[in-house]
């Protein structure tokens, strides 16, 4: 089997003629890629492009040899995204039915669907919440969810738009374990370095371009550095510009 891989090619994207994205180019077989950039710097527009859920304006995207734009099909297989916000993703009241929805999508019958959910919720000790109301769950509990519904879809690669931002320490901890374990390739994008720290290959993006990528240890220190720097210069005000 030839080896997974995540090509980026001089991507970009633009609105209304003003570029979000510009000149991406990105290659990387690494198992754990993190990419880490402040506000506005893009991260979420380059997890939907990664995702397939946002067309590119220029350049491509290819994960495992699939444009997951036009094999919408093929990239339901291979490419999971988790966002930061569970409320977008959530949209069916009860547990079961929401991690259920995925894999109907992926076309296998209800009662396998259910199947494979239920399984999943065991694999995790929450076989009691097929039934239970997703509007009764904290919100680390949602996310745990989302996550589930996602790794029921077995998908190669995991992309993370700041999952566990607004998620305690004992929360995000344990839904980074959950995902450790489940093997799955993940690109984490975020623009806290204490979520990246260890992973195998990182790029930071800074307005729209990657201005930098190597090793976790060097990368992280020199853009805390920086964060440091520019939040002791600028005024918030700054920040939309
Ligand atoms: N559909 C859109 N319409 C207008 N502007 C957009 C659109 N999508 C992205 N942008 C702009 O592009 C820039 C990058 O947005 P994006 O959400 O990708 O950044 P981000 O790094 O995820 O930010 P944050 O960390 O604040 O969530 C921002 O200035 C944003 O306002």
């Amino acid at each position: 089997m030839a080896e997974f891989s995540i090509r980026l090619d001089d991507l970009g994207y633009e609105v209304a003629g003003r570029p979000v994205l510009s000149g991406i180019t990105l290659h990387s077989p690494a198992r754990r890629i993190g990419v880490v950039g402040r506000n506005g710097s893009g991260k979420s527009t380059l997890a939907r492009l990664l995702a397939g859920l946002l067309k590119p304006t220029s350049g491509q995207v290819r994960i495992a040899g699939i444009d997951p734009i036009r094999d919408r099909r093929a990239a339901l297989e291979t490419v999971g995204i988790l966002f930061q916000n569970p409320e977008h993703q959530i949209i069916f009241p009860h547990v079961g039915e929401e991690i259920a929805f995925g894999l109907r999508q992926q076309g296998l019958n209800k009662a396998e669907a259910a199947r494979r959910g239920q399984a999943m919720l065991q694999s995790f000790g929450k076989a009691h919440w097929t039934d239970a109301p997703v509007s009764a769950l904290s919100q680390g509990q949602k996310h745990l969810v989302c996550m589930m519904a996602v790794l029921a879809m077995r998908p190669q690669l995991m992309i993370l738009d700041e999952p566990f931002a607004g998620l305690d320490i004992p929360t995000r901890r344990q839904l980074a374990r959950h995902l450790d374990r489940s093997g799955t390739r993940l690109i984490h994008i975020s623009h806290d370095p204490g979520d990246l720290a260890g992973y195998d290959h990182l790029f930071w993006l800074d307005r729209g371009r990657i201005m930098a990528e190597g090793a976790a240890a060097p990368l992280l220190a020199d853009f805390t550095a920086e964060m440091i720097r520019q939040g002791d210069l600028d005024d918030i005000a700054d920040l939309a510009g």
